[in-house]
Formats: structure tokens, sequence, C-alpha cells
């Protein structure tokens, strides 16, 4: 079976002084797993027959699943594990029917501690005692911020950033998520609009998200008499599947009524996350929004625009803007700008700022004034002050929300289903109220996972109780049409309780009220994308919390967010399995009597966790589409793990991945034998293109490095879609889904 080929995972029996490091107070969860991939090496040939893999051993486990869990119970130190005596006498009856997956809890690579590193996380106090009369601002504009929003006081970074830009100076903000940049300079930009003469006549209409603190939606809101002014623009709302409708999309943006709405795709809030109007390009606009591929589109063919009098230019996420790869296009907007000969503003913006954007502030700014919402400002009553040069201290110390929990558990991939499927069910069952959005490294993934997850959690009842679970799963990624994408938006953001499930399409910008709960399902890319994805929650000044999970072998990666002054709790597996114990749909066969023991206890617990995956296993295997939908995700899975930049190579390896326990994690009882054949031969051809690289310092130029790759991956989920494949692109499309075909039916 594929798993006994790539058995490329550790067994619990290696490195069993790993849990007597406790005692060392320095962080070393990258070294245990180096050493524990070192020990691996050795005993690879010994692991090649141990799994759940083959259809004997299957058939074993079934007919020995009590003495297998046995085992399994001494394979966790930690807890007490209860004689075969006691266990039998508490193991009242047979009433159950039998249990076919019994290898849950075997072979799984040992949980290593997992030591936090003392940080002093960096804090930013949000909101000042200061109110907006206070600022040299048009009065209708005040009175509209106090009586339609209900905001009153001013965030820090508003009051940092606001008299800058009035001031008609230039500026770097960086200040941490949810904390109100959008009207740190949206408000600017309303005044100066104002001040246009002669008055610009047209009544527009804003239609305003939610403000967070006043816990109220605001709705759509009527603020025509606050700028007599700004018509917005937003391109880059659509998807279009192909060449022709995206011309038809480019053109009807440029020519006919163009309709406004709320955007998934890039950063829009408040300001213009607002609009839904008919606008004509060629008959001026006060506000454009767009993302770089769009506008450098419209520049190159649509004649019409004129950039001469443009007087602002807010980069919004300017970090993420480079990450993907947008600087030549922000070079051809740049140059279409300082072409118009006009004077403007500049404002770059985001919670993650780093130096590294100090290039594109030389080229597109003018002696910009740097403002960071720092620590200071929570000892002092004045925020820090302003400078004129970059901020060296604390560039790579990310702020989070103060009031945000974060938590990781470590989980064996064969248990990360089952696991994610507890934690829903602890949150929207038994706590109520919860509102979770869950981040996925894939479209397939996430599109399987919805099914999956909402038919087994929802659709099982029991004999005592008809009445089936009732739980919200939304999907929200880059594959699908805008327009749903808006209807699931607005969906989620009015439900008061839910799942969404979502990619990175949803990490930055969005701005979804009353999100109790981030879960990091698969591990972001970067440090940066991580407090982007955990602020979805915990806005201005809320509570929220966040669950990253990791398998043992990628525990390394809290030493990277510990590098950005990035501290998580531990959250424990087996407290996350014990929901099951409350839930009766997923009742086993033993008859474990809870109070008796802590044995006994742990032993129901995996039992449960047992009928919920042998659930999960038999909707999969219920039908052809959905085995094909499972491999289809795991696919898409191990090629967003293939696509982790380098410099995190050393964690997210596809050489750490036992396929055949992540095929567990979708569903699948085995893994499909042409996924590893083909990791093999694609890690085979890895090794040789490094060698050939050596020998010859030249890359391949229609070849992608990983973090070309995965710029590319996260940039189809922001793109518009609009730009023209090449030939080579296309061919290599056609080959890779080939390819992928292939595949599913292995
Ligand atoms: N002064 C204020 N008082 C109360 N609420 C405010 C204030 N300013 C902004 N808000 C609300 O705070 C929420 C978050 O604001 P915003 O989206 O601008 O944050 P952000 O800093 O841009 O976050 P991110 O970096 O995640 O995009 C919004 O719902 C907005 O309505």
């Amino acid at each position: 079976m594929a798993e006994d080929t790539l058995m490329l995972n550790i067994s619990n029996q290696e490195c069993p002084h790993l849990h007597s490091e406790k005692k060392h107070n320095k962080y070393s969860s990258g070294q245990k797993w180096a050493a524990k991939k070192a020990a691996n090496g050795k005993r690879k040939a010994s692991l090649g027959n141990q799994d759940y893999g083959s259809a004997k051993q299957r058939k074993l486990n079934a007919q020995n699943s009590t003495t297998n869990e046995d085992q399994a119970a001494s394979k966790f130190p930690s807890k007490p594990k209860p004689s075969p005596k006691k266990g039998q006498e508490e193991h009242k009856g047979h009433d159950r029917p039998f249990i076919k997956t019994s290898s849950l809890f075997r072979n799984n690579p040992e949980i290593p501690d997992v030591l936090s590193p003392a940080v002093t996380q960096l804090k930013e106090k949000v909101f000042t005692s200061n109110s907006f009369q206070e600022l040299d601002l048009h009065p209708h504009l005040v009175a509209t911020l106090n009586k339609v929003l209900n905001i009153s006081s001013m965030t820090s970074v508003q009051k940092q950033t606001i008299p800058v830009l009035t001031a008609g100076k230039d500026a770097v903000v960086r200040s941490q998520t949810g904390s109100g940049k959008t009207l740190a300079y949206g408000i600017p930009v309303i005044q100066s609009l104002q001040a246009v003469q002669p008055k610009i006549k047209a009544k527009i209409r804003w239609a305003i998200g939610s403000c967070n603190r006043s816990n109220k939606r605001v709705g759509t809101a009527e603020l025509s008499h606050l700028p007599e002014a700004s018509k917005a623009v937003h391109l880059d709302c659509t998807w279009c599947p192909d060449g022709r409708r995206k011309e038809e999309s480019r053109k009807s943006q440029a020519r006919t009524s163009h309709r406004i709405g709320l955007d998934t795709c890039m950063k829009l809030n408040l300001i213009l996350n607002l609009c839904f109007f008919c606008f004509r390009l060629r008959k001026g606009i006060n506000v454009l929004i767009s993302t770089p591929g769009r506008l450098v589109d419209h520049i190159k063919n649509t004649l019409s625009i004129a950039f001469s009098a443009v007087r602002w230019l807010v980069l919004d996420e300017a970090d993420r803007t480079l990450d993907l790869g947008f600087e030549k296009d922000l070079t051809v907007i740049l140059n279409a700008l300082n072409a118009g000969g006009s004077t403007r503003q500049t404002v770059l913006l985001s919670a993650t700022l780093t130096e590294g954007l100090s290039r594109l502030t030389s080229i597109s700014m003018n002696d910009p004034v740097y403002i960071q919402v720092s620590d200071e400002s929570m000892d002092t009553s004045e925020p820090s002050l302003s400078s004129h040069s970059p901020p060296s201290q604390q560039a790579d110390s990310y702020a989070v929300p103060d009031k945000l929990q974060q938590y990781m558990v470590v989980v064996p991939s064969k248990l990360r289903l089952v696991c994610l499927a507890a934690f829903i069910l602890a949150r929207c069952k038994y706590e109520g109220d919860q509102k979770l959005i869950v981040f996925i490294s894939s479209c397939e993934a996430v599109e399987f996972l919805v099914t999956l997850l909402s038919t087994v959690l929802c659709g099982k009842s029991t004999a005592a109780n008809k009445q089936q679970l009732s739980i919200k799963f939304l999907r929200l990624h880059g594959s699908m049409e805008q327009e749903e994408r808006t209807e699931v938006f607005q969906e989620f953001s009015q439900s008061k309780t839910g799942v969404l499930l979502c990619t990175d399409v949803a990490a930055r910008g969005l701005d979804l009220p009353q999100v109790t709960w981030i879960v990091q399902f698969n591990p972001p890319s970067s440090a940066a994308e991580y407090v982007h994805r955990v602020g979805r929650t915990a806005r201005i000044g809320a509570q929220g919390n966040s669950l990253l999970f990791l398998t043992p072998s990628e525990t390394a990666y809290m030493d990277v967010l510990a590098n950005h002054n990035i501290s998580l709790r531990e959250m424990k597996m087996e407290d996350v399995l014990s929901t099951l114990l409350q839930d009766e749909r997923f009742r086993g066969r033993g008859n474990w009597d809870k109070k008796k023991s802590a044995g006994a206890r742990e032993q129901d617990m995996r039992e449960r966790a047992t009928v919920l995956q042998t659930d999960f296993e038999n909707y999969v295997h219920g039908s052809a589409e959905s085995v094909q939908a499972a491999k289809k995700a795991l696919q898409s899975f191990v090629r967003a793990y293939t696509a982790y930049p380098s410099a995190l190579k050393h964690i997210f390896h596809i050489r750490h991945l036992h396929l055949g326990h992540a095929a567990k994690s979708f569903g699948l009882r085995d893994a499909p034998q042409g996924l590893s054949s083909a990791i093999a031969h694609s890690t085979a051809k890895g090794k040789a293109k490094k060698k050939a690289k050596g020998k010859d310092n030249k890359r391949p130029t229609n070849k992608l490095t990983a973090k070309e790759r995965v710029a590319s991956l996260i940039r189809s989920e922001y793109t518009s879609g609009i730009d023209e494949e090449s030939k080579s692109k296309k061919k290599r499309k056609k080959k890779t889904a080939n390819a992928e075909d292939e595949l599913s039916e292995g």
C-alpha cells in the first residue's frame, strides 16, 4: 500500500527521552524533531509493516480491537492506563455495532512537549480618550461619525494618522488588525473631497459595514450629507472563467453601469467596503478601488482613464501587494500617476509592515511620516510620536490584539479530522452562539470538508433523540463566483453562529462582526499571514480566540512565531476530543463507566473518536463521487504543502508527511496509490534540479521556485483573473490537470 512504501513518518517508540526534556527551560521542538528524524532514518525499514494500511491488518484490528486499544493506551504515558482486568469490569456491554476503524490511535508519532518560548508580546492600545471633535474636521463629517456610525472616540492609529494626512503629508502606517486603519485614511480622503471646488453635486449613498464596538449593525446608512461628493468605483470584483467574459467585464467597467459590491478579494473595509452604486468610469469618479492587476489592465486598455487629477494613492495591505509579486504592476501604476503630473498624497498601511517596504516607499512617497502604534502608547496617555525615519526597533515584532487568546494543539495526521470535528461540536453544539472561521490550504479541501462535516455532524441522530443537529457551515474561496462570495460574506456577517471554512482569501481586511474563534487547520505560510488570519477576531477591542493545528513534526513552527514575538498556549488534544464524551451519537461498543477511572474515560473517548472517524470514512466511501472529491482534496492539500517557502521547508516538507495518515484526515481509508509515486517522482526531480542548479546556476525560466509557487497559489485567490494566459502556462496547466486526473483514478 502507499503508506507502506512511503513510511516517512516517525514511530512512537523512537526517542523515548523526548518526554523527559520537559525540564529543559529552553524551547527546542525543532531540535527534537531533527533528532526524531535522524532516528527515523535508521528505523524506516522496520516501520514498513506496521500501520493500519493493509486490508489484512485492518481485519486483524477489527477482530482484536480491545487488545489494540490497550496497546495504544500504553503509548500515552502521561495518561493512566487501565489494568486489563479493571478495563474488562468497566466494559459492561456490547450493544453497539462493531467498529471497523480501530487503528486511529495506533502508530501515531509521539506528541512532543511543546514549551512556548518566553516572548514579550507587542501590544497596542486600541482606543484613546480623544474625540473626533478635537481634530480640525468638517462638522458634518464629525456629526455623521457620531450619529450614524455611533463612533465617538478615536482609536490610537486614527489619532496619530488623521492629523498627519490632513496636513498634506505622506504616511506609512502600521497598526494591529481591527484597529480602525480604514477610517484613519478614509476620514482625511473624505475631508479633502469636501473641499473640492466647484462642489460635486452628485448625491452619494454610502453603505456602511458593522461597528463592532456598539455591537450594532448600522446597515445601509445614508450619509448623503456627508461627502457631498465621493463617487466610488471598485474594480476587480469579478473572477471570469474565460477570456471573452474577462474582456466584456473590462469593457463594462469602462462603459456601462458598474455595480459596486462588497469585496472579498482584497481589503476594502469601512470607507469603501460600502458602496453599491452605478457609475461610469468615463464620466468621472472620485474614488477608485482596485487590485493592482486590474488597474494595470485598465491603464493599458482603457484609454479614457486620466490620472492627472489623482490626489490620493492608498496602498492598503501594502506588504501583501509586494509579497504576491505585484511590484511590476505597482511600477506601471506609479508611472501612470507620475505621468499625470499631479501632486498627490500617498499612504501605505498594514498590520505587518516591515522594513522590506523601503524600496516601495522610496519610489512612491515623498518624505513620509512613519506611524507605528507601539507598546509605549500603552503606558503613556499620549501615543508615541510619529517620526520621519522607519521604525527599526520592533520591526520584526507583530502586535496582536490585547484580548486575543491564542492556542495551539498538536494532533497527529490521522486524528486531525476527528479533532476538528470535536472542536466544532464543542463550540457550536455545547457552548452555542459561537462563530468560527476555519482556514484551510486549498479550495478543493474547503469544498470537500464543508460537505463532509455538515453531512456527518448534522446528519446523524440517536434513537432517543431524533432531532438532527443544526450547524450552519459556509464556504469561501477564490474559485467561487464573486456574486456567491458576496452572498456568503453577507450571510456570515449577519449570522450569530456558524462555521466559515475558507482559504486565505478571507485572511486579510475582512471585517466580520462577532467572530469568536479562528481555527487554522493548516498553518499559514508566514508569521505575517498568521497575524492577519487571527486578526479576523478580537477586532476593535473585542474578545477573541484562535487555535492553530500542528502535527508533531510541525511544532518548530512555534519558533517561527516566537521570532515575531508571538506566543501561544497549548491546548491538549485529549481535551479537544473529550467533547465526544458528551455526544451519544458517537458512543462506541462499550458501556464505559466514566466516573470509575481516567483510563475508562480515555477508552470511551477513543471509541467515540473511532466511531466518528468510521462515520467519515463510511460517508466518503459511500459513493464514487465522494471518494473522488476526497482524493482531489488530499491532492490539493499535498500540493499546498509543497508550496511552503524554502525558509519553512525544515518544518513543512513533503518528506515529513505520512500520506496514509494524511489520507485518513480526508476520510480515505488508504492513500491513493498514484499519489505517493507522483510525490516520490517530484521529490527525485526536485533533487535532480537542485543538482543541476548547483552545476549551472541558471534556473529554467518556465519553472517556479517554492516562493513563486506560494505567491502564485495565493495570487490566484486575489487577482482579477483578467490576464491572458500564456500558451506555455496553459500547456503546463493542462499537463498538471491530466496528471491529477490520473492520480484521482489511482
Ligand atoms: N473610532 C472607532 N470607534 C469604534 N469603532 C471603530 C472606530 N474606527 C473603526 N471602527 C470599527 O472597527 C472595525 C475595524 O476597523 P478596520 O476594518 O478599519 O480595521 P483595520 O485596522 O483596517 O483592520 P485590518 O488590518 O484587519 O484590515 C470596523 O468595524 C470599524 O467600523
